[in-house]
């Protein structure tokens, strides 16, 4: 190999290494400003609930995020190909940022719904686990991803969830919310019950809400 050569390769495996330190930089920002995103809405919902500000940061509803980013290749049979199948999100909340092609559909009345980019907004989803602590007060919605016919897809979204992490809490229905017009419809679970479910279970299209209701 040319001295060039050598050169060229450096200078190509510098910009690899600068490309990757900036999106790790961005990644770890984002993570950041989303974090903090993720308690003041916890907080706002908190007190939706009539409950103190901080109960759902208490029970460590935002201790733990989680970002995973997806990209949808293109497909000309849309229909012939999964793109994200329908399921609701097995986490407490998500924060979601997707670009302007569009493909987001959510389940409204056994009806499928667009849900048509917005440039600059975040879409905001229930979890299973908020909708379980809530006794159904707030719905984790179901949704899918079409992949688009002609152009590549990519989101980000942000998972607030205890996976990754040991917690002894329990989690059920709030006993605040509760009362002889509202009984409790989900057993007290720990999270370690709830992965386990929803790990063993698959992606086949249930919720994974229905195996813990009483
Ligand atoms: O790509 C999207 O818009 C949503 C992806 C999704 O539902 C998920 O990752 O749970
Ligand atoms: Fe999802």
């Amino acid at each position: 190999m040319s001295v060039g050569n050598n050169n060229v390769g450096i200078v190509l495996t510098l910009s690899v290494v600068v490309y990757v330190v900036e999106i790790r930089e961005v990644t770890f920002k984002y993570s950041n400003h989303v974090g903090q995103l993720g308690k003041l809405l916890f907080e706002l919902l908190s007190e939706s609930l009539g409950l103190p500000s901080n109960y759902l940061e208490e029970m460590e509803c935002a201790k733990g995020h989680a970002l995973v980013a997806n990209y949808y290749p293109p497909c000309p049979e849309p229909n012939l190909t999964l793109g994200t199948s329908k399921h609701s999100d097995p986490d407490f909340l998500t924060i979601l940022v997707q670009d302007q092609v569009g493909g987001l559909r959510v389940l409204y009345q056994q009806h499928w719904i667009d849900v048509p980019p917005v440039a600059g907004a975040l879409l905001v989803n229930i979890g299973d686990l908020l909708q379980l602590m809530t006794n159904d007060k707030f719905k984790s919605v179901e949704h899918r991803v079409l992949a688009n016919k002609i152009d590549p897809r990519v989101s980000v979204a942000c998972f607030f969830t205890m996976h990754l992490h040991q917690s002894s809490l329990l989690y059920g229905p709030i006993k605040e919310l509760l009362s002889d017009e509202n009984p409790p419809v989900y057993k007290d679970i720990l999270l370690t019950d709830f992965v386990s479910h929803y790990d063993s279970k698959g992606l086949d299209g249930r919720s994974a809400l229905s195996y813990f209701r009483l």
